[in-house]
């Protein structure tokens, strides 16, 4: 990947291209990395707006394909120089049963492993997650943490077992021997809960405020914060990772970076006020409507309705005690790692990220 003033030549994978997450990856490979050639976008659903990237100088090659399928894994992969692997199955509702979810984070991540072993791809970026570290099931608060913060990451849940392990697998393959000889450097980045343009759950919500007459009421203390980062910013970490692992693999291989910016700390509901308040909804209660002793029992009401009514429909709603536990535990980071390592600087400003997301929830619901 030697830097060059002569025709673009580098071949990009990315998977889960057609994400949340993955169309920003996309969308700011093609603005902000001028020695792109190609950019293969894998995915099991492809999106309508690939076909407007195509126009574009660099070939955008969309490949409808499956994580779990080790040889549709591998073509994809033969001939690219640097592969960023964002899919996987985001599942903290119970939409799907933990087979599955270990089947695409975990399984998944190790075809792509050992497709790039196979075909001599010596990059690999993963998207792992901050539920890798925590909130853990003894609920134990991370405050302003980071990398190198000592904190017991034990997991129940299928979702954050499945992200937990897949890190692993692509950390310890750094410095596997790729086909040629060369080893593989690999890295992974862990955001917050990530925010903005095409964040369901943000929509979700505003939704919900709308039929509940312009309100939504609060179910967590102000006090607990919520770790988030704005998506232009997660994906502007990718392709400064993916550029700098050649130069810098020494230092960077096998290393882990939370995703961060200049978003502010506050807890889950007020953070989503940021951009639900503009939108012209009001947050009732300065303290928790309901006690938490009250939201666990419907929590847990919803998560035995979904087991009852599993033969029947599919009932995934928002609350659960999972997703109450993790709302209502204290989890933040703070760090400067990725400045140091690869001079990572936020692209976007808490102000820039604040407008994008309020016009696009406006947006969305039209
Ligand atoms: N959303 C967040 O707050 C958040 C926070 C931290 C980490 N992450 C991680 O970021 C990544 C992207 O998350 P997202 O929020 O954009 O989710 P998303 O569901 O919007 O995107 C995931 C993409 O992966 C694709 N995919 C799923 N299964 C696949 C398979 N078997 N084969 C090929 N493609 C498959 C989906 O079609 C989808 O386009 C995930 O790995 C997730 O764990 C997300
Ligand atoms: C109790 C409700 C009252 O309003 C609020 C429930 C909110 C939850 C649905 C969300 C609270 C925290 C979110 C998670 C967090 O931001 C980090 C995540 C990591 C990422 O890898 C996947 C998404 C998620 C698990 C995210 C999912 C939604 C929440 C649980």
């Amino acid at each position: 990947m030697a830097e060059s003033a002569e025709a673009p030549k580098l071949v990009y994978l990315v998977t889960g291209g057609c994400g949340f997450l993955g169309e920003h990856v996309v969308r700011m490979l093609l603005e902000q990395e001028p020695r792109l050639r190609e950019l293969r976008v894998f995915d099991l659903h492809l999106s309508s707006w690939l076909e407007e990237l195509k126009t574009g100088p660099v070939q955008v090659t969309p490949i409808q394909g499956d994580v779990t399928q080790a040889h549709q894994v591998a073509a994809a992969v033969s001939g690219a120089h640097v592969v960023i692997h964002t899919a996987g199955l985001v599942d903290v509702f119970g939409r799907a049963s933990p087979e599955t979810i270990y089947k695409v984070n975990v399984q998944g991540t190790q075809n792509v492993i050992e497709a790039c072993v196979q075909t001599g791809t010596r990059f690999l970026v993963y998207t792992s997650s901050m539920e890798v570290v925590g909130p853990n099931v003894k609920g134990q608060p991370f405050y302003r943490g980071n990398e190198d913060t000592p904190y017991e990451a034990l997991h129940k849940h299928p979702y954050p077992q499945s992200k937990a392990q897949a890190e692993r697998l692509v950390l310890q393959a750094n410095g596997r021997k790729v086909q040629g000889g060369l080893p593989l450097v690999t890295c992974a980045l862990r955001p917050t809960g990530i925010y903005g343009e095409g964040h369901q759950i943000m929509r979700d919500f505003y939704l919900q405020g709308l039929r509940l007459g312009s309100r939504l009421f609060r179910a967590i203390p102000a006090s607990v914060e919520h770790g988030r980062v704005y998506v232009g910013n997660v994906a502007w970490m990718h392709v400064l990772v993916a550029r700098e692992l050649e130069p810098r693999a020494e230092l960077m291989g096998g290393q882990v970076y939370f995703c961060y910016d200049k978003s502010p700390y506050k807890s889950y509901e007020d953070f989503n006020m940021e951009f639900l308040g503009p939108c012209g909804l009001r947050l009732v209660g300065t303290r928790p409507l309901l006690p938490y002793w009250l939201l666990m029992l419907l929590a847990t009401l919803n998560a035995l309705l979904q087991w009852l009514l599993r033969p029947l429909l599919l009932y995934a709603p928002l609350l659960n005690p999972y997703t109450l536990a993790i709302a209502n535990t204290t989890f933040t980071v703070s760090t400067n790692k990725a400045q140091r390592h690869f001079g990572y600087e936020p692209l976007f400003s808490w102000e820039d990220s604040r407008t994008r997301t309020i016009l696009w929830v406006q947006g969305s619901t039209q």
